[in-house]
């Protein structure tokens, strides 16, 4: 028998959604089944619309399956759970408090002792750099800062599984390598079970243990593959770029599905 140590983090069993239209329904998701293990890294890679965010959200609870079920640490996915992070690439901070406002509020509403929250927060702080931040205003702060505050806020919960967003999504290629390098770090001293949507192959290739490439509507598995490259990977390797390559044309496939429908729904209209 299996100790729970053992068991999958984060199961997903046979699970659909259907959105209903004006005329005609869009399948987003048809019989997704997943086990994902504590402390894996999973990114779901593939072109607009294909399901990464129906799929995230069914996880995080937000906007449930229209079948199937979802267990996450063990319990049933009902609705939003302390278990579950969610970090979104929209920063969705509180514009009106400091940084160290923001990353102490979940622990405030938990009530927490005065004294653990400020704890907690010195030590996120330190951990993402933030340090000289602590009292600035969201607006005040660059992109990258912002992002690495939403993530603190995330970790400050300590929820054993992170989900995010295209959390990097908008912000320039140094910045986004810097974050990527700061994530993996972070993954690997708390060892978070992390579930990372991303459009961007070298993203998924550079961060992930296992992709799991989607298919345009309905959105499936087309691909799941573990990464056997040694961290931190450098893109510039043949290995790194074979992969590149061979995701890339399973990628294209897709995006080609979405264009052709595209296509075909503007000819009906
Ligand atoms: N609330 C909704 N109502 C109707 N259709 C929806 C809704 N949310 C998503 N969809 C549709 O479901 C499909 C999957 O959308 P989803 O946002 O999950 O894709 P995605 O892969 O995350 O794309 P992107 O990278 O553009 O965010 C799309 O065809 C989308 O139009």
């Amino acid at each position: 028998m299996r100790s729970s140590g053992d068991a999958p983090h984060i199961v997903v069993s046979h699970v659909d959604k259907v959105f209903p239209g004006a005329g005609r329904e869009v399948v987003a998701l048809r019989d997704i089944n997943l086990e994902i293990p504590r402390g894996q890294f999973v990114c779901l890679l593939g072109p607009s619309g294909c399901g990464k965010s129906t799929l995230l959200n069914a996880v995080a609870g937000f906007a449930l399956p229209s079948a199937g079920s979802i267990t996450a640490d063990g319990q049933p996915v009902t609705g939003p759970g302390p278990a579950r992070g969610m970090v979104f690439q929209e920063y969705a901070l509180f514009p009106w408090m400091t940084v160290a406002d923001n990353i102490a509020f979940g622990l405030e509403i938990k009530g927490q002792p005065k004294a653990d929250i400020a704890a907690t927060v010195d030590r996120l702080l330190a951990m993402l750099s933030l340090g000289e931040f602590r009292h600035r205003y969201p607006k005040d702060l660059s992109g990258g800062m912002r992002q690495r505050v939403a993530i603190a806020r995330v970790l400050a919960l300590d929820s054993p599984i992170m989900l995010m967003d295209e959390p990097f999504g908008a912000l320039d290629a140094l910045t986004r390598r810097n974050l990527q390098d700061e994530l993996l770090r972070i993954w690997s001293e708390l060892k978070k079970t992390i579930l990372f949507v991303t459009h961007s192959i070298e993203e998924a290739i550079y961060l992930a243990d296992r992709i799991i490439v989607m298919t345009y509507r309905p959105g499936t598995v087309k691909r799941d593959l573990l990464v056997d490259l040694p961290r931190l990977r450098d893109p510039a390797a043949p290995e790194f770029n074979a992969l590149k390559r061979e995701l890339g044309q399973l990628v294209m496939e897709e995006q080609q599905r979405h264009h052709n429908d595209e296509i075909r729904v503007a000819a009906i209209d």
